[in-house]
């Protein structure tokens, strides 16, 4: 649901887009709550140009609901396990919500030990990571989050794919800015970027993926239709997809992205995997002030010449959102309104 059509909607206020949105998740099933989170996501990703996890996924959240697959209405469950350490079961439900109902708990624990765990199950992930890390970095906290996903990615070295594309997401704040945030997946792009591709009808750079029959290809379709997808930086960004499966899902109780099998639910599309969040104190740390400190690394980096920090692309398109509202295409629109009953 992106680029269909050229003709550019009236723009909507997030506020607006937030409502359409809510108003499709609790039309498809879900709790209010869950209605609530998921909107904001969704909406906060499309107004910072996140466009591979924003309004375009919509469709995908619906026919998965509608497959009986996640449970909308989940309640998650919020154990204090540790001095350090939070543990949420959250029912088959989405991600989301058992990360707001676990917060207040893992923040006041990373308070007061410096550093606290959050260790998420029984999850399901469908989005953008930054949202679940930036909003700690507005508090003064750094955070780190990975999830995993569906096999698709074929691990350096080897000939079929076992991995999901398992991204990363880490936020720190700094001084006079914008929290440094990355979030990145660990294959050589998105699965989300793959399908836009194909629905596009464009190619994509050499490198990303390969065909049926193991070779390299820049056809989306070939990757998608029983191709798979390899990890950014051969055997590094493999080591790191390794590592977001062993603490995404090993540590947390959660299923490996090759565990899950959703053939009996037709339409199904969101991983059922687990999601692993640590957020530190930075004042506890010794020596200087931290936010001080990053905002040296940035003055330092902009004076060898960078440009473009990451989050600086998102920052800047938040802002023109902001200011002059979101724009979809109108077959988009359409559409959406159609999903909300509107
Ligand atoms: N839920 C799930 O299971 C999954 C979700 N995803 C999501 O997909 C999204 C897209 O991932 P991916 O395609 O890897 O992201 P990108 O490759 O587009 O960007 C990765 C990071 O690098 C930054 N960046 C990009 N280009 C530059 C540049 N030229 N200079 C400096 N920084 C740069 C981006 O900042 P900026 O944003 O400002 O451009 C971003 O922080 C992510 O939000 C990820 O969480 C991916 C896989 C699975
Ligand atoms: O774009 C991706 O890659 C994914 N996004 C949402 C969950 C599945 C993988």
């Amino acid at each position: 649901m992106s680029a269909l059509s050229d003709h550019a909607s009236s723009p909507l206020s997030f506020a607006a887009l937030v409502s359409l949105l809510e108003k499709i998740f609790l039309r498809h099933g879900t709790s209010a709550e869950v209605a609530r989170a998921l909107a904001e996501n969704c909406a906060g990703a499309e107004r910072d140009g996140a466009h591979s996890h924003g309004v375009f996924r919509i469709p995908g959240y619906v026919s998965t609901l509608q497959s009986g697959w996640v449970n909308g209405q989940a309640v998650p469950t919020v154990e204090d396990v540790a001095s350090g350490f939070v543990r949420v079961d959250a029912g088959n439900g989405f991600a989301q919500p058992a990360l707001a109902a676990a917060r207040p708990l893992l923040v006041a624990k990373a308070r007061s030990a410096g550093i606290a765990v959050l260790a998420i199950r029984n999850s399901h992930h469908f989005a953008a990571l930054w949202p679940d890390v930036e909003p700690f970095a507005y508090e003064g906290l750094v955070a780190l989050s990975v999830v995993n996903s569906m096999t698709c990615v074929v691990p350096h070295g080897a000939d079929r794919p076992l991995f999901g594309t398992n991204p990363i997401a880490f936020a720190a704040p700094r001084a006079d800015g914008e929290p440094i945030v990355f979030d990145l997946a660990t294959s050589a792009i998105a699965h989300g970027d793959v399908q836009i591709a194909a629905r596009k009808g464009e190619s994509l750079p050499p490198g990303m993926g390969v065909d049926s029959l193991g070779q390299p290809t820049c056809d989306p379709k070939a990757i998608l239709e029983g191709g798979a997808l390899l990890p950014f930086g051969g055997h590094k960004g493999s080591a790191l997809s390794m590592m977001v499966e062993l603490l995404a899902a090993a540590l947390t109780g959660g299923n490996f992205s090759f565990e899950f099998d959703w053939h009996n639910h037709p339409g199904a599309k969101t991983p059922w995997t687990g999601q692993l969040l640590i957020v530190i104190d930075p004042s506890k740390a010794a020596g200087q002030n931290f936010a001080e400190r990053s905002q040296e690394l940035v003055r330092q980096m902009h004076g060898v010449g960078l440009r473009r920090l990451p989050g600086d692309r998102r920052h800047s398109e938040r802002s023109k959102s902001n200011a002059q509202g979101i724009t979809l295409d109108e077959q988009t629109l359409a559409q959406l309104r159609e999903l909300a009953g509107l």
